[in-house]
């Protein structure tokens, strides 16, 4: 993903494997860069040459592979938590399909879901796939700690934060649409998860609202390989009480390719605690109760409140 046209508004970040070292000379100018993007419009574009255009490209033929599994075997993807397994078939968006890994970024739950897709085995999916999400996770993690670090927040309770997270990675299709349908590829809505790391193939219709209300769209560049989109979701507005600003989003189709995307997803399993450091008891009170980022999902989930696109301050806020 890259930046042109409209999408020049996003802020652009190299993410370097030495800017993502806390004790080289880049790492805070970097993280002061990745706050304050993550402050204004909830967004940016890394470019991360950690992973590079080989693997992107393989991933995204692998994709292609997995969507074209039959559709009995697609619904054995399943889950507990709302959004996590298979989905396809929305009467309200009905070019989207997507799948779900539930504990991406790890070796073992790469294997269970490679096995229950193609049970006689399949190891470039599934050593693919862990490369990939592994290289992905730790983009997550250093934006991370980058912020925490810009805010000056205790290493300690950062450490303790990102040791108990855990991965969703999910693979969309979105179809073109036919005839008198409509072009809605997602629903408008705010990420649930922590943050999310976006990839896309060539095909554009992310768009997303900045805080002043504009909407962008954020287009694929060829000339820029290796970037992606970092997008905060509801738990980290919360966490840094109310500093961080978690964007709506949507997709809209409007050419005739199909668009793929892989979207690397972190949630908490530690509960989720505005610091200290982020609390001036005057001027900038405590806004968010702390939480269990598993029940902020379930409440997501119940009372047909699915589709309300803001949910955290209902859900925590003081
Ligand atoms: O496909 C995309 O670009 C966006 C995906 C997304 O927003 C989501 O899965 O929450
Ligand atoms: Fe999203």
């Amino acid at each position: 993903m890259g930046s042109n046209g409209e999408s020049g508004k996003l802020p652009f970040i190299e993410i370097t494997e030495e800017s993502m070292n806390p004790s080289s000379n880049s790492w805070l100018p970097t993280a002061h860069k990745v706050r304050r993007a993550l402050e204004t419009n909830g967004c940016f574009l890394a470019k991360y040459n950690q992973l590079c255009p080989e693997l992107h490209d393989k991933m995204f033929k692998l994709s292609e592979e997995l969507f074209q599994l039959p559709t009995e075997v697609k619904l054995k993807n399943t889950s507990s938590i709302l959004g996590f397994g298979y989905g396809s078939n929305f009467s309200f968006m009905p070019l989207v399909e997507y799948f779900g890994l539930e504990g991406g970024a790890t070796l073992g739950a790469t294997k269970e879901f490679t096995n229950l897709m193609w049970p006689s085995g399949n190891d470039n999916f599934c050593d693919t796939t862990y490369a990939y999400s592994k290289l992905l996770s730790e983009l997550d993690h250093g934006v991370m700690r980058m912020v925490f670090g810009s805010y000056g927040v205790d290493n300690k309770y950062c450490d303790q934060l990102l040791n108990s997270s855990f991965y969703l990675m999910r693979f969309l299709k979105y179809r073109t649409p036919k005839v008198d349908e409509i072009n809605l590829g997602l629903l408008p809505h705010v990420d649930k998860n922590f943050l999310g790391i976006i990839d896309t193939n060539k095909v554009p219709g992310l768009e997303i609202q900045m805080k002043d209300g504009q909407w962008i769209t954020c287009q694929p560049s060829p000339t820029t390989p290796s970037t992606f989109l970092v997008i905060a979701g509801e738990p980290f507005q919360a966490w840094s009480n109310g500093r961080i600003f978690a964007p709506l989003h949507k997709v809209v189709i409007t050419g005739t390719e199909e668009k793929y995307t892989i979207a690397l997803f972190s949630f908490m399993r530690e509960k989720i605690k505005v610091p200290e450091e982020l609390i001036y008891h005057e001027e900038n009170p405590l806004k968010f109760k702390e939480f269990n980022h598993l029940d902020f999902l379930e409440f997501v989930r119940s009372g047909g409140r699915s589709k309300v696109p803001r949910l955290i301050v209902p859900f925590c806020g003081v």
